[in-house]
């Protein structure tokens, strides 16, 4: 992959994660002008298209790619974005992928909390600061609600969305700590290199969400 400053001013690189993001992004992306389209079968991790090329990441690695200028701009979301701590533009709240993080406890789980697992260590840590709470954290990667009821730990800071897992494994939600949704993320140096494809991308993207 070449240099942000070398690759052609009317290019423009995206980064999507693959997952739950991804079909929605997409459809997004067409909808504000750019016909993308990944076949469902394809293992390829980069794809092009006139103008534009399209990288398949990690979440976690969306914000590593914008902040370091191989690609242009991507759509992660923000649980991701500031777990991230990568310092990218956000112009444009999508609106999709909506969720909380927050903090989890079995139901009616008393006592001390020494223990927090989660896949969010950063947010975690800042929240348990904010809190006067001295808890370890335990970095995990999935399956998060299971480390409360394993015993693993006393809680755990993960996302929700319909309640389902929750209810699904009897656990409670004892303190929202944000409230999450998909965004558009720029690299700082490509929204001026790049202005005369990402301004219209923007402004494009913007309309897309307020038509619902
Ligand atoms: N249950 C959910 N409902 C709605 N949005 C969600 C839900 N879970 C996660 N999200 C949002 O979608 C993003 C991507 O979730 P996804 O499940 O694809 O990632 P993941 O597989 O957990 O991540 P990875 O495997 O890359 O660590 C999350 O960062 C969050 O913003
Ligand atoms: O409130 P709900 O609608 O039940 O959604 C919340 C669940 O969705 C996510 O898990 P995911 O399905 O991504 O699995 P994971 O454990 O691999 O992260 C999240 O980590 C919760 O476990």
């Amino acid at each position: 992959m070449t240099p942000a400053a070398s690759r052609p001013e009317g290019h423009l690189t995206l980064a999507l994660p693959k997952g739950r993001i991804m079909e929605d992004a997409i459809a997004l992306l067409s909808r504000a002008g750019l016909p993308l389209h990944v076949p469902a079968a394809s293992r390829a991790l980069r794809h092009e298209f006139p103008g534009v090329t399209l990288l398949e990441l990690r979440n976690q690695d969306v914000p590593v790619y914008v902040d370091l200028g191989v690609a242009d701009a991507g759509i992660v979301g923000k649980d991701v974005l500031l777990e991230s701590g990568r310092a990218v533009y956000e112009p444009v709240d999508l609106r999709f992928a909506g969720c909380r993080l927050s903090l989890i406890r079995e139901v009616g789980a008393e006592g001390p909390i020494h223990r927090v697992g989660t896949k969010y260590p950063r947010i975690t840590r800042a929240y348990l600061n904010a809190q006067g709470l001295p808890a370890e954290i335990v970095k995990l990667s999935g399956s998060i609600e299971l480390a409360t009821l394993t015993g693993l730990a006393d809680a755990v800071v993960d996302l929700v969305q319909t309640g389902g897992t929750l209810r699904a494994n009897n656990l409670e939600e004892r303190d929202v700590i944000l409230h999450s949704s998909a965004r558009l993320v720029v690299n700082r140096a490509a929204m001026k290199l790049r202005r005369d494809r990402l301004r219209p991308l923007i402004e494009r993207l913007r309309e897309v969400v307020q038509e619902g």
